[in-house]
């Protein structure tokens, strides 16, 4: 069998941030690849370093040691290679829905004509519900529209790297749900490589391939899990018994990790 090739390597990265106590130290020696079409996603507390992670991957932060690699050279800065969904919407409000996802579109390096343009707009406004708001403003969207606008705009691009920060958070249960569907179908379609940042364990086995568990801060890596569920993935897989055993597993680790937070926590406020 052939092994498919690094795209994304994190080499024994550590970031620390300056505070008014001194640097605060946020990823510790974090050392993991991702491979050609991977869907990695990573767990781990509250506030541990998770979005530190992607924001290096991103080219938003630098390592203060260690280095982050894109197909062998170090991230030195943003790209459109990279599509980046982040919590908090992502759309500019001065723009219609169409506009935003066209905005993109018209950057981006791969060269689409009008035509195309407005081809893959409608597709994706149909694909997320937005078709009969194409020429609304956000302020006057939903806020789960809104999310879903952001959604189409990193789609529309067709980046080779999507990189999701809780992407699904704040919608409701029955959208979260066809928005993961809707992510396996566009990877089938597309074959992109993936990493997501998500706090529900749930979510990280239905969508993943390969899921990181982090440590509480600094983050470290607690454990890498291959997730045994092949592409296309069924969406029955939820019922499978090996899902809830992995399940239960993920989220006693998660649960060790944010009892290792509160000791943490206790012990700094013991010693101020
Ligand atoms: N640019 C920055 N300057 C200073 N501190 C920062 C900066 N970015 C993040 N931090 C701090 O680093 C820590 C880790 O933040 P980060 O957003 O990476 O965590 P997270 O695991 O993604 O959290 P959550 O799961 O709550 O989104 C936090 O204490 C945060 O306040």
């Amino acid at each position: 069998m052939s092994v498919l090739p690094v795209r994304i390597a994190f080499d024994r990265v550590s970031v620390e941030f300056p505070t008014d106590k001194g640097p605060m130290r946020v990823l510790d020696d974090v050392s993991f690849d991702i491979r050609e079409g991977e869907f990695v996603s990573i767990i781990g507390p509250s506030g541990c370093g998770k979005t530190t992670l992607m924001n290096m991957l991103a080219g938003f932060v630098k390592p203060t040691s260690g280095q982050v690699l894109l197909d062998g050279k170090p991230v030195s800065g943003p790209g459109p290679d990279r599509g980046v969904i982040f919590q908090e919407y992502g759309v500019f409000p001065w723009l219609t829905v169409r506009q935003n996802i066209e905005f993109g579109l018209k950057l981006s390096a791969s060269k689409v004509t009008a035509a195309e343009r407005a081809g893959i707009c409608e597709r994706y406004m149909r694909l997320m519900g937005l078709a009969d708001f194409a020429n609304h403003f956000p302020k006057h969207l939903s806020g789960g529209m809104r999310q879903r606008l952001a959604i189409a705009r990193a789609y529309a691009v067709r980046p080779q790297f999507l990189l999701m920060d809780e992407p699904f958070g704040a919608l409701d249960a029955q959208t979260r749900s066809a928005m993961q569907d809707l992510l396996l179908e566009v990877l089938m379609a597309e074959g992109k490589t993936v990493m997501l940042i998500t706090h529900s364990v749930e979510e990280a086995i239905y969508l993943s391939s390969r899921i990181v568990v982090v440590t509480a801060r600094p983050a470290r890596i607690r454990t890498i899990i291959d997730v045994p569920f092949g592409y296309p993935r069924a969406e029955n897989v939820h019922e499978d018994p090996h899902f809830a055993e992995l399940r239960a597993h993920i989220r006693e680790l998660v649960m060790q990790e944010y009892a290792a937070q509160a000791r943490q926590a206790a012990t700094v406020r013991m010693s101020d």
